[in-house]
């Protein structure tokens, strides 16, 4: 079964995606946007340990090894985590646009069941762009960067400022966040958009 909801097709007077000038060169390796993120992060022990790189246009690929705490069924990887990982992959091209945004609306086909130990080749394109809505798509393949798509997805990203963090996140993350200078440079960085 597929198909997507209505609020996923960008309307009419929708543009297309603009690659920054400043984004990462095609290939390089994206890093963590946060220690802690459960998707790309090297403090969180059961984390994804999500690898993306910049992609060409505005597109990023990335890497994820399915372990046995990822699990749902015996053996296999929890749709939960799958959509976490086409999630963070998605997320991952604000590095690309040079735009701090969030997922409004994520959906999910899940079309092959997808083993522990398997490495998920991901990749996620921005497809338009209207005012602070970013409309885009991402595909996780077996076996390689062209294998079959065991997953895919269609999702809303909405833009936010630094604020969204500040304002919502927990007081002692936040309070850590903050005192951490790299983390600061690196999240208002993506606040300058000329
Ligand atoms: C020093 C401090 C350091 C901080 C460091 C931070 C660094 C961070 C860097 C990078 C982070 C990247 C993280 C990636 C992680 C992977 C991605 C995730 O999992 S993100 C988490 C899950 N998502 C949420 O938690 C969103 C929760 N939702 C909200 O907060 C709000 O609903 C929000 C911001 C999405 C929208 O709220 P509004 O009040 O700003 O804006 P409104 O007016 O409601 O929406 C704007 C437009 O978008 C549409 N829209 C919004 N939500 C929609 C939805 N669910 N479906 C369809 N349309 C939607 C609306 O209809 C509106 O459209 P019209 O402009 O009127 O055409």
């Amino acid at each position: 079964m597929s198909g997507t909801s209505s609020v996923l097709n960008p309307p009419a007077d929708a543009v297309a995606p603009v690659r920054h000038p400043d984004a990462p060169a095609p290939g390089e390796l994206l890093g963590t946007h946060y220690e802690h993120c459960f998707g790309c992060g090297g403090g969180q022990e059961h984390g994804l340990h999500l690898a993306a790189r910049a992609g060409e246009g505005v597109s990023v690929t990335a890497e994820f090894t399915v372990r046995a705490a990822h699990q749902g069924a015996p053996g296999l990887a929890h749709g939960g985590i799958l959509a976490t990982a086409l999630d963070e992959t998605l997320g991952s091209l604000h590095w690309v646009l040079r735009t701090i945004a969030v997922t409004g609306r994520l959906e999910t086909d899940f079309l092959l069941p997808v083993p522990v130990d398997t490495v998920l080749y991901l990749e996620a394109e921005v497809t338009a762009v209207h005012g602070r809505k970013i409309y885009c798509t991402a595909t996780g393949r077996l076996g390689g960067p062209d294998g079959d798509v065991a997953v895919r997805a269609d999702a809303l990203f909405i833009e936010v400022k630094v604020d969204h963090f500040i304002d919502n996140g927990r007081p002692e993350e936040i309070r850590a966040a903050m005192e951490d200078p790299d983390q600061v440079r690196r999240a208002r960085a993506f606040e300058v958009n000329p």
